[in-house]
């Protein structure tokens, strides 16, 4: 997992690593490692750190301390660096003394052409939209400079991600001693450019994580995989009611990823029969006994009571997806015994909180909190960074794979169908949202490889979404 802490538990550490180290030592090791990366980008960018033009935009608390340390190490490397003060009367003294000492200089405004502009105008310290004076500074970055961005870009949240009016966009962020769900979370994600972790050696070890992105190893060891005792029943029967006469393509396409997904049995029930026997003659037509149930995909309007079966089987696990979701009862959810796991996109959400989608959208990780706290259960929100938070509270999964590709009609329920069948096979609610968006985001990529994808292509690219996290 790549673990990303909230600023409060980062500053703890923080202060208890700083208590044992002599003064000034920790932003003496994270200027060291900021510089080591402007030094790379200005090598691979115009071969030579020598000569180059380095920007340094200058915030008023230790962010800027940073920049200007960095800035005088690359001055004393030949660099012509010029820092830009957000408020020429609040810059870290030591670092200024540091870059002056080192042949830097300073500007009231930003110089027209640089090759590379350091942003340190705020980091965890950061609170609101940026204020005019910063917000000024961020409108001259010179068009062509390379961006990097001092522990996260000015603007984003550290702690959610949220970006309230303008903010920098890096090339790369440099962020130190450990990720911050910012720098993970859309929308702050799309502004991170690569991130670097530079290591300023604080002890996160047994402290609470805020987000966790899964990497391959950690998928590929919640996959279930058949063995010499499985039958088709131990690996699991997803039940998928899903479809109506208007929408009986999202019946086909949520079975498709039932069956992608592992299931040892596809039971269907609904009426878009045909449609399905006709694309998956291996699946069962009727009701049964299933070991996890997928319901909502394409249903229509007035099909609460067949949510409500599925929900009152409170020993079986089940995912509710699109028309499902309306009018969810949450005391209903509640009071379930096996895993429930909702999956909404931005406007579901919304529905579901009573609030505009643009707030669901431009606060992703509260609103999935929010959600599955209100629940009790599991919530998967789809869109540009996926996350599926528990409902019992704790760390929320981000995914890390996807392409923008993706946003196309009935890809949502391939993922509902697959996450279903990792129900079946005895995954709980969070890892069978995670693990499921992970194969779906690899399968999108896959899929589309630059070019339009439709939902079938990407549920036929599961098997290799699959085969590529068990290598
Ligand atoms: N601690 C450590 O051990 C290490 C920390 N390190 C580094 O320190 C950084 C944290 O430094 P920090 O705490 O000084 O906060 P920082 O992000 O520079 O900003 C605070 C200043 O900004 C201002 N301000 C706030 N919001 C604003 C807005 N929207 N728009 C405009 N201004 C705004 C606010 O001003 P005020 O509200 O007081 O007017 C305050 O003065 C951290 O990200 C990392 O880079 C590394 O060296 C490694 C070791
Ligand atoms: N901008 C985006 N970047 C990456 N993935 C996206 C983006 N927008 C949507 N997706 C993904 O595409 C799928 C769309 O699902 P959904 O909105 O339910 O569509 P549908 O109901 O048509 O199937 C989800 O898996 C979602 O996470
Ligand atoms: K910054």
């Amino acid at each position: 997992m790549r673990t990303a802490y909230s600023v409060e538990t980062v500053r703890a550490a923080e202060r208890e690593l700083m208590a044992r180290l002599p003064e000034g030592a920790l932003m003496a090791r994270a200027a060291a490692g900021l510089a080591a990366v402007c030094a790379e980008l200005l090598a691979r960018g115009r071969g030579r750190v020598y000569g180059a033009r380095v920007v340094l935009l200058v915030g008023p608390g230790d962010n800027g301390g940073d920049a200007l340390y960095a800035g005088a190490r690359l001055a004393r490397r030949g660099a012509g660096v010029t820092a830009v003060p957000m408020d020429p009367e609040r810059m870290h003294p030591g670092g200024l003394a540091a870059l002056r000492a080192a042949g830097g200089r300073v500007a009231a405004s930003v110089p027209g052409r640089a090759d590379l502009v350091v942003d340190g105008l705020l980091g965890i310290g950061g609170r609101g939209g940026l204020r005019p004076a910063a917000a000024a500074l961020v409108e001259r970055i010179p068009a062509g400079a390379a961006v990097v961005a001092v522990d996260l870009p000015s603007g984003v949240d550290a702690d959610t991600g949220e970006v309230a009016g303008p903010a920098v966009t890096a090339d790369v962020t440099v962020t130190f001693g450990a990720y911050k769900p910012g720098l993970l979370t859309d929308p702050g994600a799309s502004r991170v450019g690569a991130v670097r972790l530079v290591d300023i050696g604080l002890d996160l070890d047994g402290a609470a994580v805020a987000l966790e992105a899964p990497q391959h190893a950690d998928v590929a060891a919640l996959l279930p995989v058949p063995t010499a005792s499985s039958d088709k029943y131990r690996r699991g029967v997803v039940g998928v009611v899903a479809g109506s006469e208007q929408y009986p393509g999202a019946a086909v396409l949520a079975v498709a990823g039932a069956l992608r997904g592992g299931a040892g049995a596809v039971r269907y029930v609904g009426p878009a029969a045909d449609a399905v026997l006709a694309r998956f003659p291996e699946v069962l037509v009727g009701r049964g006994r299933v070991q996890a149930w997928v319901v909502g995909p394409g249903l229509g309007s007035g099909r609460e009571a067949e949510v409500g079966r599925a929900l009152a089987d409170t020993d079986v696990p089940v995912l509710v997806d699109a028309d499902g979701l309306r009018g969810l009862d949450a005391g209903v959810v509640r009071g379930r015994r096996a895993a429930t796991l909702l999956t909404p996109h931005a406007g579901e959400a919304a529905a579901l909180l009573g609030v505009a989608r643009e707030t669901v959208e431009a606060g992703r990780l509260a609103a999935v909190r929010e959600l599955a706290g209100r629940y009790g259960a599991a919530v998967l929100l789809k869109g540009s960074t996926t996350l599926v938070a528990p409902g019992g509270g704790g760390a929320v999964r981000v995914n890390p794979t996807g392409t923008p590709w993706l946003a196309t009609a009935g890809s949502g329920d391939v993922l509902s169908g697959l996450a279903g069948a990792l129900l079946a096979a005895g995954l709980g609610g969070v890892d069978a949202g995670s693990a499921a968006a992970y194969l779906h985001g690899l399968a999108g990529r896959f899929a589309a490889g630059g070019a339009p994808v439709v939902a079938q292509e990407v549920a036929a690219a599961l098997p290799r979404a699959w085969r590529s996290v068990r290598d």
